[in-house]
């Protein structure tokens, strides 16, 4: 079975992006920035901001981190994002999710300006996703297709099942696979015969968010499986996959961590970078 490593793969892209960086600072004089909003006292996501800022740091990008108490109203934090907007050393404005109860988030994202929307979330990026023009993806899907890229792993014309519909993974991962010329099927909690579909994959994209979903019986001899679930047990963190049991079954597949975690925040810095070319015109 080839791992198929996330942490590796996303501290070499931090690598490449860092040497990128840095020509892009000598021949424009300037250093792609990117503003972090953390609303609230989220311990998991105040551990993803963290690490957004260190991935940044070894990559030259500056970041700038908003932190707001919970307390925080939708006012100040829409009049944060407008200033944001507005602000040229700002490529990339992300609003950590989720936000605290009596915050819209989605009001908060339809505010980010597009072209700064390294996230992806913004309705017009989906809808550029959806009809297949250049625009930012969400970074753990997009993240997920650059991992299954550097393993050189294609799954064009193959069966693709995707378990999970969410706005955030699911649904737009289901979208950049047939956008690959992958034949998608998306499974939910409704789906009548969900281990049938799972067996009938060459590549399983499990996002659903319960420990251990997948087991061994469900999934083909020889399938590519990307595990995007993050579920904290007793045991500690687990995936939606059973690894232990499917190791020996599958051709690749994510560890859980370091799979599709670290390559979501790589992804982030891809966009951001990519954001501040644009802006540079090249
Ligand atoms: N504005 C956003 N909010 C959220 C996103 C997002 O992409 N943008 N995705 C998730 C959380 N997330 C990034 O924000 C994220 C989750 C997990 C990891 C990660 O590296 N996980 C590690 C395990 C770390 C741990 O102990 O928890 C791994 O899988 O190896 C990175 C980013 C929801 N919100
Ligand atoms: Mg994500």
């Amino acid at each position: 079975m080839i791992l198929l490593d996330g942490k590796a793969t996303a501290a070499a892209i931090r690598k490449e992006l860092g040497e990128k960086v840095g020509i892009l600072k000598s021949t424009t004089g300037k250093v792609p920035g990117l503003a972090v909003i953390l609303a609230g006292e989220d311990p998991a996501s105040a551990v993803y901001v963290r690490n957004k800022e260190r991935a940044c740091a070894e990559a030259g990008i500056v970041s700038k981190g908003y932190k707001l108490p919970a307390s925080t109203t939708q006012e100040e934090l829409e009049g944060l994002i407008r200033k944001l907007n507005e602000d040229d050393s700002v490529h990339g404005i992300l609003l950590q999710l989720p936000v605290p109860q009596g915050l819209d988030s989605d009001r908060c994202l339809d505010l980010i300006d597009p072209d700064k929307d390294v996230d992806g979330f913004h309705p017009v990026s989906v809808g550029r996703l959806t009809l297949g023009l250049p625009g930012f993806r969400s970074c753990t899907p997009a993240g997920v297709m650059t991992l299954l890229d550097r393993y050189g792993l294609d799954v064009s014309g193959k069966k693709a099942v995707v378990i999970g519909r969410s706005n955030i993974v699911g649904k737009p991962l289901a979208l950049m696979l047939l956008q690959r010329n992958a034949t998608v099927t998306v499974c939910h909690s409704r789906t009548a015969n969900l281990a049938e579909e799972v067996r009938s994959a060459d590549f399983v994209f499990a996002a659903v968010g319960r420990p251990l979903f997948v087991t061994r019986d469900m999934v083909k001899d020889g399938a590519v499986v990307v595990d995007v679930g993050i579920n904290r047990t007793d045991a500690g963190l687990v995936g939606d996959c059973d690894f232990k049991a499917l190791e020996s079954k599958v051709a690749a597949m994510t560890p859980v961590p370091g799979g599709v975690g670290p390559m979501t925040i790589a992804q982030l810095l891809i966009n951001t970078v990519r954001s501040f070319e644009m802006k540079q015109g090249l």
